[in-house]
């Protein structure tokens, strides 16, 4: 009988003055805000989740693939009460249809999902001062606890899912920990505390004026442990990992964009940086180095002196990467790690490596005497007192000069792990004959061109002779001792 706006005016009032005698009021919390995901909702999820499991009467159970545990999770429409420093509230998960949509500039989820907060008039400012801070606390604590951690790609390059992201993300279980990584333990423990120091450090981050960030470059031959080491530095912090495929990314803005939707406490790694953008001077390097990188980059990327060259906007460049690591940018969220990992670190423009930019530069290397007992301690179970004396000193006296990566190593071990004694010895036997003749051949410097395989390809011998050039370079500096046993080796050939 009454026109419907008569009715909806009607009915406002009512609410209006419904609310204005309520002793109660009401918070929603949306799953998606406007176009970006509510970081609160999931957060109420997972704090609710770890309560409804037990008060709970209709439970809606989820598990996500390859995920390791089961989620529980209030059902349609269904709600929960909730103590809070002695103060009683409620939540009700709201599900509704969404109307169908005129435009959408992207697809929105056909349902729409949010939680509402019900709480008394009186109790209001208690709970926004510290209650929903609590939630997104104990989200993150419990998230951690589920070692559920994610590892987010960008594999779909620039575009976006239905709840606005532009990660695609898949559970994380590398089982790679410090105490498995083969490396110097004097070096590992130093990182260790540094990134203790970090994740402990937020008073220190505020105090001294710097964003809460740190950078790492991990440099090395390949099989030396560089991804092994992600893995470990996610696993010891609990912290998601953001795999970043340059390659795929197509603007500066879109690199932005893409840090913007990374998540606080995690790490941001970015793999053979050398390989997947042109970060050197391109005058400098138009040569056969150029010819040879995996991905010919040239008409897409930049000249990576800084500016964003002619082809509309369409290129990333070393700035851009810059800017993403250490600018303005860097710090939206908090608690992130950046981690680059390079073979040919003397590829890297000199921007990317001068000091304050990555914090700690960490090279990975060939496995040395204390790298191999870690490793026989892995695979074979192996301490010191269980291998012969012999075996250990011989093994101590060629094992640096073999040059053989902990992954030659590992494999080694692995083909004869049910028949211990015999791994020790072929391993032995292989570090010998490889340390052996790399003394022999003085200057030939990498135990992968003798080694095992005369049939690398040329791109593979281009590259070694490459990452020969590269390693007598870095070692020019540090390993004056080293050039002089060299010499004297020719001498005696
Ligand atoms: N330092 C190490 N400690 C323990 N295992 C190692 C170490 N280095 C290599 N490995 C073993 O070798 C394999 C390859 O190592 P990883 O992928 O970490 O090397 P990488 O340095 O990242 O190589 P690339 O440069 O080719 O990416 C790993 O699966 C791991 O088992
Ligand atoms: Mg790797």
């Amino acid at each position: 009988i009454f026109p419907p706006e008569l009715r909806f005016a009607f009915l406002k009032f009512f609410n209006r003055i419904f609310h204005l005698f309520s002793s109660y009021c009401y918070f929603d919390i949306t799953e998606i805000d406007g176009v970006n995901t509510n970081e609160l909702y999931n957060a109420v999820q997972l704090y609710l989740s770890s309560s409804v499991s037990i008060a709970g009467n209709r439970l809606s159970l989820t598990r996500a693939v390859n995920s390791s545990s089961i989620t529980f999770g209030l059902s349609n429409n269904d709600s929960i009460v909730d103590t809070f420093n002695n103060v009683t509230v409620l939540w009700e998960h709201v599900v509704t249809q969404r109307q169908t949509q005129t435009f959408a500039w992207r697809p929105l989820p056909e349902e729409k999902r949010g939680f509402t907060l019900c709480i008394k008039k009186r109790d209001k400012a208690l709970i926004l001062s510290s209650y929903l801070d609590y939630i997104m606390e104990r989200a993150n604590e419990i998230r951690r606890k589920n070692q559920d951690r994610l590892l987010y790609t960008n594999s779909r390059g620039g575009s976006l899912d239905s709840r606005g992201h532009p990660w695609e993300s898949v559970p994380f279980k590398h089982p790679s920990t410090f105490e498995t990584l083969a490396m110097d333990p004097v070096k590992k423990q130093q990182i260790m505390d540094d990134l203790k120091d970090f994740a402990e450090g937020q008073m220190f981050y505020q105090k001294t004026g710097r964003a809460w960030k740190r950078g790492y470059l991990l440099y090395g031959p390949p099989g030396t442990g560089k991804s092994s080491m992600i893995a470990a530095m996610a696993n010891h912090l609990g912290y998601d990992i953001y795999d970043l495929e340059l390659t795929e990314v197509h603007s500066n803005s879109e690199l932005r964009k893409l840090l913007m939707k990374t998540s606080s406490k995690s790490i941001i790694v970015i793999e053979d940086i050398d390989c997947s953008i042109n970060l050197t001077n391109r005058k400098k390097n138009s040569n056969a180095t150029t010819q040879r990188s995996y991905y010919d980059m040239e008409t897409r990327l930049g000249t990576g002196s800084g500016e964003e060259s002619g082809n509309g906007g369409n290129t990333i460049t070393l700035s851009g990467l810059l800017n993403f690591t250490d600018g303005l940018w860097s710090c939206c969220g908090s608690e992130r790690i950046f981690v680059f990992t390079t073979n040919h670190i003397d590829k890297l423009d000199p921007a990317l490596l001068r000091s304050g930019r990555m914090d700690m530069h960490i090279h990975m290397s060939y496995c040395d005497f204390p790298s191999l007992k870690i490793l026989l301690k892995n695979y074979l179970g192996y301490e010191e007192e269980d291998v012969d004396d012999d075996v250990l000193k011989e093994m101590e006296r060629v094992v640096e000069k073999a040059e053989m990566t902990p992954a030659d190593v590992s494999e080694a071990l692995i083909k004869n792990r049910r028949d211990k004694d015999r791994a020790v010895r072929e391993l032995l036997e292989d570090v010998k004959s490889r340390g052996d003749g790399n003394v022999k051949d003085g200057n030939v410097k990498d135990g992968k061109l003798r080694g095992q395989s005369g049939n690398l390809t040329e791109l593979e011998i281009l590259e070694e002779e490459e990452k020969r050039a590269i390693d007598s370079q870095n070692e020019e500096e540090d390993s004056d001792e080293e050039e002089i046993e060299v010499e004297d080796n020719i001498c005696k050939d």
